[in-house]
């Protein structure tokens, strides 16, 4: 058992993972708790750091999760610099209620606003990076119910003590909340479905991923400036898919946050989600040659939601378009530190 509670023996069957992941396991998988706010506020020498939040219809639970930076991280040590929430075209409160948090809040399209606007997560994130300036940049996702400053120290962690380290993956136990039932570990369905096996079977040496899907994660600007970033919910696969390529495996590692719980979208949701996953998988592999597709796969997406329609029809065809694009790496357009209007 290494550092992390990973155990790293063979499975029943005998069968193991690569050398390379299991040294990569040891190496680069370490815990929330193996530093504190104090110690890595001591550790900037200088270096700024920016808290991102894509938020879309998020008025529960952002405010919580930017008092617990501003307080913790802010104000009681020095580690953060900045907190911003990107608005992602929310239908409710949640820029005021962000703002009201203390968060400087920008709405996704008067970032950059000469470009077109493109949609989805993917698009707020990259909105995110281009409007702060933070040499190194935190993710968190806006819909977290028990997010503790420790996601932050963790993620940040690697990236204050070790120049070697490029990008930072959490991971947690992911509890599937549905109502008044908890499954323990039944959070991550489209990773466990969908991107788990895909990577595994394309790029083993991802595999020591626990959580190849985590919505929390950090880099450094001048790395996430030098990627692309996929629109929709194709940006965090194709985040690790292209660090691996261009960084290599020992650039990016991971850290044991503890418990994740958020608000889960319905199956048909995130049918849609792996849907757009598969469809950037389908592209970085047909890029690197390894797929050659004389036709392209079709984006629509056919569902069912039965529904009494009254005129004798109880199911509605429901079609979506999953088609996701990509912004190119931000260097190669930013133009100011913030950008925003
Ligand atoms: O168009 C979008 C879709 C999602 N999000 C945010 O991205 C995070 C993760 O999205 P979601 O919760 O839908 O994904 P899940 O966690 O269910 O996989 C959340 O803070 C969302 O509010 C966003 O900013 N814009
Ligand atoms: O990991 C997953 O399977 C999905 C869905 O999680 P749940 O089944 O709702 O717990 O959630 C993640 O995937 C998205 C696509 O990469 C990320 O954007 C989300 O932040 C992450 O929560």
């Amino acid at each position: 058992m290494d550092t992390t509670g990973i155990g790293l023996g063979t499975d029943n069957a005998g069968l193991a993972l690569s050398s390379r992941v299991r040294t990569w396991l040891r190496r680069r998988s370490r815990r929330a708790d193996d530093w504190t706010a104090h110690e890595l506020a001591a550790a900037k020498r200088g270096r700024t750091v920016s808290v991102v939040i894509p938020a879309r219809d998020e008025q529960e639970t952002v405010g919580q999760i930017v008092r617990t930076v501003r307080t913790a991280l802010v104000e009681d040590a020095p580690l953060v610099d900045e907190v911003l929430v990107v608005d992602s075209r929310s239908r409710d409160d949640t820029a005021r209620v962000a703002a009201e948090a203390g968060a400087r809040v920008v709405a996704q399209d008067a970032v950059l606003r000469p470009l077109p606007g493109m949609h989805g997560k993917g698009e707020a994130l990259w909105k995110g990076l281009a409007a702060t300036s933070g040499e190194l940049v935190v993710f968190v996702d806006g819909d977290l119910y028990d997010f503790t400053a420790g996601y932050v120290i963790g993620l940040l962690g690697p990236l204050l003590t070790d120049p070697g380290v490029d990008y930072v993956k959490g991971f947690y136990q992911r509890p599937l909340v549905d109502g008044l039932h908890t499954d323990a570990d039944g959070g991550g369905r489209v990773t466990e479905l969908v991107a788990r096996p895909l990577l595994n079977m394309y790029w083993p040496d991802l595999a020591g991923f626990v959580q190849p899907l985590a919505g929390e994660y950090a880099g450094r600007r001048e790395v996430l400036e030098s990627i692309p970033f996929v629109t929709h919910y194709g940006v965090e696969v194709a985040h690790l898919i292209d660090l691996l390529r261009w960084r290599g495996l020992d650039a990016l590692a991971q850290v044991d946050l503890g418990m994740r719980t958020h608000r889960h979208q319905s199956t048909q949701a995130l049918g849609r989600m792996a849907g757009q996953i598969m469809l950037t998988v389908m592209d970085r592999l047909e890029r690197s040659g390894r797929l050659v597709a004389d036709e392209a796969p079709s984006p629509l997406l056919a569902q069912f939601r039965r529904s009494p329609l009254g005129d004798g029809a109880d199911r509605e065809l429901v079609v979506t378009d999953l088609a996701v694009r990509e912004r190119p790496p931000l260097r190669t357009v930013r133009s100011s530190p913030r950008s925003a209007g």
